[in-house]
């Protein structure tokens, strides 16, 4: 009798302590973001010759997605990106590092060959309803006042590289309370924009 008293007390006291982690950048403080502000500078985490790439505008639709090709830091279960016009994107520093992690995809995700960390995402297919958008994780730059993260993508996708299927509840509820409403394709808006794109094409 004890013992089940203990056991059942163990998980309450585990359920209490467990804290859902999704990305370091929106599991305690979203910065809203700062109006008039014009972009910034991408850092690797090379400490020797990082590849830099300076960004001339705000980003838009940042979010966080849970597929398994967006680049994530360590331990964070989603990754955190955001898109920006090509033309404002520029590889200042040690561009000779930076190599295409799979030219198959649609979006050619440019990363350090040293530290691994996507420096952009760019997509060469001019036919690709996102073409002219490159993706970028905002956190590599030591600026404040980028636009936050506004929903959660590929939420589902989490499983594939790893998370057990009966945690989505909890993940999907602590993206709720975190204001990030989560889906399993893109948001709405951008789902609306793909169609929107195909229709014009039929
Ligand atoms: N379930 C897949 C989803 C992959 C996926 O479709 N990712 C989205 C969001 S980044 C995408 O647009 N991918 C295009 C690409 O990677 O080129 C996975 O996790 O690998
Ligand atoms: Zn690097
Ligand atoms: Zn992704």
């Amino acid at each position: 009798m004890l013992i089940m008293i203990s056991k059942i007390l163990s998980f309450f006291q585990t359920k209490k302590t467990t804290k859902v982690l999704i990305h370091p950048s929106v599991d305690n403080n979203r910065f809203p973001e700062l109006p008039g502000f014009t972009g910034g500078s991408l850092t690797c985490h090379c400490k020797k010759k990082p590849v830099i790439v300076k960004l001339s505008s705000q980003t838009a639709h940042n979010h966080v997605c849970g597929c398994s090709k967006c680049w994530k830091p360590k331990g964070a279960v989603f990754s955190q990106v955001a898109v920006i016009s090509r033309e404002n994107v520029k590889v200042t520093a040690n561009e000779n590092k930076l190599v295409v992690v799979d030219a198959q995809a649609a979006i050619n995700r440019y990363a350090c060959k040293d530290c691994g960390v996507h420096m952009y995402g760019r997509i060469h297919n001019e036919a690709h309803p996102f073409f002219g958008l490159d993706f970028v994780h905002t956190e590599l730059s030591k600026q404040s006042g980028w636009a936050p993260a506004e929903f959660a993508a590929f939420v589902s996708s989490i499983i594939e590289t790893g998370t057990n299927p009966q945690d989505m509840p909890a993940i999907r509820e602590r993206l709720l309370e975190l204001g990030l409403e989560p889906y399993d394709c893109l948001s709405p808006d951008l789902m609306d924009a793909i169609a929107a794109h195909v229709a014009k094409k039929a």
